[in-house]
């Protein structure tokens, strides 16, 4: 099937950013093969969409969640990281079954393709639930079985082989949209011996690492009373920086930390508006990209955000790092908008599928409507997407070229049913 995207404002986000005016985009079996000016003939393509001068680009990618976590929105909120996972989050998730799992997921999922999310990160228990939710859905994602050492040493085992089991049955499934990694929760859940041998199936397994790291000040002062060392030389000592690894928050490093995350090539997951909920801080994302680092966005749970608009952390990241450094030029949009799409793309090494509108990528292309108010003058789109735009103003979304979202509903999944089920599956919590 040969399809075609016409009449559409174009913001590719390749190299160099180019923005095509009046163009067209067109795929064929989930790929790319054609970006430009609008076409004149469309008789040779079999779907024709009419884009009426909308904005088009790339699907945005969320480098961290939890998308289970969705059942828990709104339910322990004003509070600080380490009494919010102990007190309010452990507890739930210790009652969570399979298909609370199973109806949060989709929930997130929904909420995730309506806003124009069509790539994302899940760190959490109970995968393959994810990860089949994943393959009906139509989305792309990165998922791992996310694991808190703190246990027995044969629950811990239990864990490591959970996990491996996941890599194994689920990398490059769901017609190559999933792939996965391994994932040792933090370094303060988890035993420097734990973390050790996480790292060496990660390196059989040839997959990632990803882990959250000095999120808050509280854990790195706990790193250095327990192992002598800060978070970023601990796990550089274990050796999680010798494979790929990708890291959640990063908020509290110093300028040393920086230079070896630098050194490795560790891509950052910054979350903000987690971030600043949580009162966790503010990361150093300036010196970060003067250092080179890859930067990208994540939400982390709708339990800390407290949704999955990707648009509000676009808003959020130039927003922040100005006020914070009475600087009104630092994170400029377009280095915003790099980091929601091509840069997210590059941290979870998917660019050769996704991230940007670029001929041989995945057809993952989603359309603003930009045909409201808030959008006129329409001079500058990626002002536009960055400043004024939400995920509200998402109409349709493809992913691997499927028609995901068709203005602005999904026709993969059964919202209302959906709906049902997670509020049915928060009824079953004990509080
Ligand atoms: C082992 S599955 C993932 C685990 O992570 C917890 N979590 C959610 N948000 C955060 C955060 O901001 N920092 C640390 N841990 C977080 C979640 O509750 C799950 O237990
Ligand atoms: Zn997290």
């Amino acid at each position: 099937m040969k399809t075609v995207i016409k009449n559409a404002k174009l913001i590719t986000m390749e190299n160099d950013h180019r923005i095509i005016e009046n163009g067209a985009i067109a795929f064929e079996n989930g790929k790319i093969t054609y970006v430009g000016e609008n076409i004149d003939d469309p008789t040779t393509y079999d779907e024709v969409y009419d884009a009426k001068g909308n904005y088009v680009l790339p699907g945005l990618v969320n480098t961290h969640g939890h998308i289970a976590m969705s059942l828990l929105r709104g339910y322990a909120d004003d509070l600080p990281l380490q009494q919010w996972l102990e007190t309010k989050m452990w507890p739930l998730e210790g009652q969570y079954t399979k298909e609370h799992t199973k109806w949060g997921s989709y929930l997130s999922i929904i909420e995730m393709l309506k806003t124009g999310t069509t790539t994302f990160v899940d760190m959490y228990d109970n995968m393959d639930v994810v990860a089949s939710a994943v393959d009906q859905s139509g989305i792309r994602a990165k998922l791992c079985r996310g694991m808190i050492g703190l246990a027995s040493d044969e629950v811990q085992m239990q864990k490591i082989e959970e996990a491996t089991a996941f890599v194994q049955d689920w990398e490059g499934k769901a017609n190559g949209r999933i792939t996965t990694m391994m994932s040792p929760h933090s370094p303060y859940t988890c035993p420097p011996a734990f973390i050790e041998k996480v790292v060496e199936k990660a390196k059989l397994l040839n997959v990632p690492i990803h882990t959250h790291m000095s999120e808050t000040l509280f854990e790195v002062e706990l790193n250095v009373k327990e192992y002598g060392q800060r978070p970023v030389a601990h796990l550089e000592k274990l050796g999680v920086f010798d494979c790929p690894a990708l890291v959640a928050h990063g908020v509290h490093v110093s300028d040393e930390e920086l230079d070896i995350l630098a050194k490795h090539d560790v891509r950052v997951s910054h979350n903000v508006i987690s971030n600043l909920k949580l009162a966790s801080g503010v990361a150093p994302v300036q010196k970060m990209l003067e250092k080179g680092l890859l930067v990208s966005l994540g939400t982390d749970s709708s339990a800390s955000n407290n949704n999955l608009d990707l648009f509000e952390e676009l808003k959020q990241v130039a927003l922040l790092h100005k006020g914070v450094h009475n600087d009104a030029t630092l994170i400029p949009a377009k280095t915003a908008l790099q980091m929601a799409t091509v840069d997210g793309a590059k941290s979870l090494w998917l660019e050769e599928q996704t991230g940007s509108l670029e001929v041989g990528k995945e057809a993952d292309i989603i359309v603003l409507n930009t045909n409201q108010v808030f959008f006129q003058p329409s001079h500058d789109p990626i002002s536009h997407v960055v400043y004024s735009a939400s995920g509200r103003d998402v109409k349709d979304v493809f992913v691997q070229g499927k028609h995901v979202v068709k203005n602005g509903e999904c026709t993969t999944v059964d919202e209302e049913q959906v709906i049902f089920e997670a509020n049915r599956m928060f009824k079953k919590f004990t509080l």
